[in-house]
């Protein structure tokens, strides 16, 4: 195995990788606590991840730019200071944003660049890399890392996957990405997907795991096993729905496996416990909901919006998320599960004789 020679060690030592680490705590996390952090808690998570040896830490709304709105929910701190906390508080670690094109707008990347930011990911559901031309190539004019991130990669085929990994290789990404975002994918149908994309392009290539099915450790590891270069993690799994790989778990079983992570275990181990636990509302375990989303096939950052729909409405959550999965719901189609539920509400009343 060919060890990546990182040369930006804040020590000036070489530290050998085997893959890059890319932590996204910052922003897949914000789905978990509903967009609440501050500038403390950014600061505190971006401290300790860079301290154990993190490249790269990524900051936004839990939506990318732009996220914080009615239908995505509303940020507790603007993001654009988020950003500049994490940018202030990282000596060594790149921070980066993701965008989803629609969302995100070119004017909020020139920001973040303006503050510091110097990698980009752009995210699209993984049939529509076409629409990240315009965004890949302005943040390549800006002097940005661009990563093309593919979501929802359980709903292609390895060879559709390959199709839109080139498309964005052509735009220009540095860097691609798939994201099994509803955590739906078993480990052979991740290392399929890698074996077929690193075959077919010459970009290195990336995975961003959930945990629904808890298989966001073992799918990781398989996926670098197949060649992915770049895995993402979030400390104590904090994340959309039922969490995203733990940095700490996966930095872990990469020491057993002699896999090189070139970050710190035991550091990271301490950043959960003692920063990332004590600010979460509540701890990512698979519960019912959080296992129908991978069962299902759902879009993870659902599953709170989800919950509170089931409340309002009076049905239940499991109903409205297996719907969902039904209906091949996307990211960003977020308004379909108010439709859902109040379709589902008015369902149950005329069956029991009485008006929703
Ligand atoms: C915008 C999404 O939350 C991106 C992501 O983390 C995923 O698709 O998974
Ligand atoms: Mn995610």
């Amino acid at each position: 195995m060919t060890a990546v020679i990182d040369t930006d060690s804040p020590t000036g030592t070489e530290v050998k990788r085997d893959f890059r680490l890319i932590d996204s705590t910052l922003r897949d996390g914000s789905h978990a606590i509903s967009h609440q952090y501050t500038e403390d808690q950014v600061v505190a998570v971006v401290k300790g991840l860079d301290a154990a040896g993190v490249q790269v830490i990524e900051v936004t709304h839990g939506d990318g730019l732009g996220g914080s709105s009615f239908n995505y929910g509303f940020s507790k701190v603007d993001e654009m200071k988020l950003v500049e906390a994490a940018v202030n508080a990282t000596t060594n670690a790149d921070i980066a944003v993701l965008l989803v094109p629609g969302i995100g707008t070119v004017d909020e990347l020139r920001r973040v660049r303006d503050l510091g930011v110097n990698v980009v990911r752009i995210a699209v559901h993984c049939t529509e890399a076409d629409i990240t031309e315009q965004h890949i190539k302005i943040a390549k004019e800006l002097g940005m890392e661009a990563i093309g991130f593919l979501m929802m990669s359980h709903m292609n085929t390895p060879q559709g996957l390959l199709q839109q990994a080139k498309l964005l290789e052509g735009y220009g990404a540095d860097t691609v990405y798939i994201a099994d975002s509803a955590g739906a994918m078993t480990t052979n149908e991740v290392r399929a997907r890698v074996a077929e994309i690193v075959g077919g392009i010459d970009v290195p290539l990336g995975v961003h795991a959930h945990q629904n099915l808890s298989l966001a450790v073992a799918n990781s590891i398989a996926a670098y096993e197949e060649g992915a270069r770049n895995l993402d993690g979030t400390s104590a799994g904090l994340g959309a729905g039922a969490g995203n790989c733990p940095t700490e778990i996966l930095a872990a079983v990469c020491e057993k496996n002699g896999i090189v992570s070139g970050v710190n275990p035991l550091m990271l181990m301490d950043l959960a416990e003692e920063v990332t636990r004590p600010l979460m509302p509540r701890q990512q375990v698979v519960d019912r909901a959080g296992l129908l989303l991978g069962y299902a096939g759902v879009y993870g950052s659902f599953l709170l919006h989800a919950e509170r729909a089931a409340e309002r409405y009076g049905v239940p959550q499991a109903e409205i998320l297996l719907e969902l999965g039904r209906r091949k719901v996307v990211g960003g189609q977020e308004d379909m599960i108010i439709d859902v539920a109040v379709e589902l509400a008015r369902k149950h009343a005329e069956a029991e004789g009485r008006t929703a």
